[in-house]
């Protein structure tokens, strides 16, 4: 079996940039304008991601759980080379699509037309490759006439569109999806997740952060979840649902009716 990712031993730490407080800028000594030991001071730093390994074998289907701030968006910029670690290693092979930031790359004063052009060039796709397929990604985004507006007008909606249009019609060999299902609305996610699923089915690689347990359920073999930066679980995806609900020991219903919401939508699938 092909090793598609692998990621060894991967840190990443950043600045917490505070800005001095006000206390801070008014304290008439120079010298003690810097933070008392119980203050933030600006140079204080922390772990995001902290000892992270895991490997990937191609056409494996990965869900990447957690909760808000556990450093999933920031490994998947890891493994999809926007970003670098600052400890460790991470290996990648073949070329890697998705959507990672909604819009990133997108040039605001250029209509979608024309950012689709830019965005799939950037991804690796020929211009020949882009004009055989730029009506399947308009239809894909499906934003009617604004296609021919700048997308610095788009609602965020239909920036996400545009994206992930671009994303889904890129030949590659891992997929990377991020916040797929937190913008659009409930048909263009349904599309989404159909879309993804032939993707599955493709034997490309696929990394899908959600935090819905239903779709994470009807679309991944496996699951990651990451606790505070470093790899709490891995293994089967109801055993992460289980270790997931059980550490965050949420009793008040809201997240059920999350659950049931997201259920239904996979179960449309
Ligand atoms: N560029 C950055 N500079 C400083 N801190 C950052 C940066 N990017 C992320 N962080 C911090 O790193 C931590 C992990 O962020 P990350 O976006 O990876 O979490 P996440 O698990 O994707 O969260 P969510 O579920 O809310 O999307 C957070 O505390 C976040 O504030």
């Amino acid at each position: 079996m092909t090793t598609s990712i692998v990621v060894d031993n991967v840190s990443k730490t950043f600045r917490y940039q505070y800005n001095r407080t006000l206390k801070q800028m008014l304290r008439p000594d120079r010298r003690k304008r810097d933070a008392e030991p119980d203050e933030p001071r600006p140079s204080d730093t922390f772990k995001a991601l902290d000892g992270v390994s895991f490997e990937v074998t191609q056409g494996e289907s990965i869900g990447l759980m957690g909760l808000n701030g556990s450093g999933k968006s920031t490994l998947l910029k890891l493994v999809s080379g926007v970003m670098v670690p600052d400890g460790g290693q991470v290996l990648t092979r073949g070329r890697i699509s998705g959507l990672i930031a909604t819009g990133a790359g997108f040039h605001n004063e250029l209509s979608g037309r024309d950012n689709i052009y830019m965005n799939a060039a950037m991804l690796g796709m020929s211009k020949e490759e882009i004009d055989s397929k730029f009506d399947d990604i308009a239809a894909f985004a499906d934003v009617g006439r604004q296609l021919d507006m700048p997308v610095g007008n788009y609602s965020s909606g239909q920036f996400a569109r545009l994206g992930f249009a671009v994303a889904v019609h890129v030949d590659c060999d891992i997929f990377i999806a991020d916040e797929v299902l937190a913008v659009g609305d409930r048909p263009f996610k349904r599309k989404c997740l159909k879309r993804m699923k032939e993707i599955r089915e493709s034997g490309i690689t696929m990394f899908y952060v959600s935090h819905s347990a239903g779709s994470v359920q009807k679309m991944c073999d496996r699951a990651i979840v990451l606790d505070r930066g470093k790899v709490g679980f891995d293994g089967d995806v109801d055993e992460a649902i289980k270790y997931l609900h059980y550490d965050d020991g949420d009793e008040d219903g809201d997240e059920d009716d999350v659950d049931e919401r997201d259920e239904a939508l996979a179960s449309d699938i």
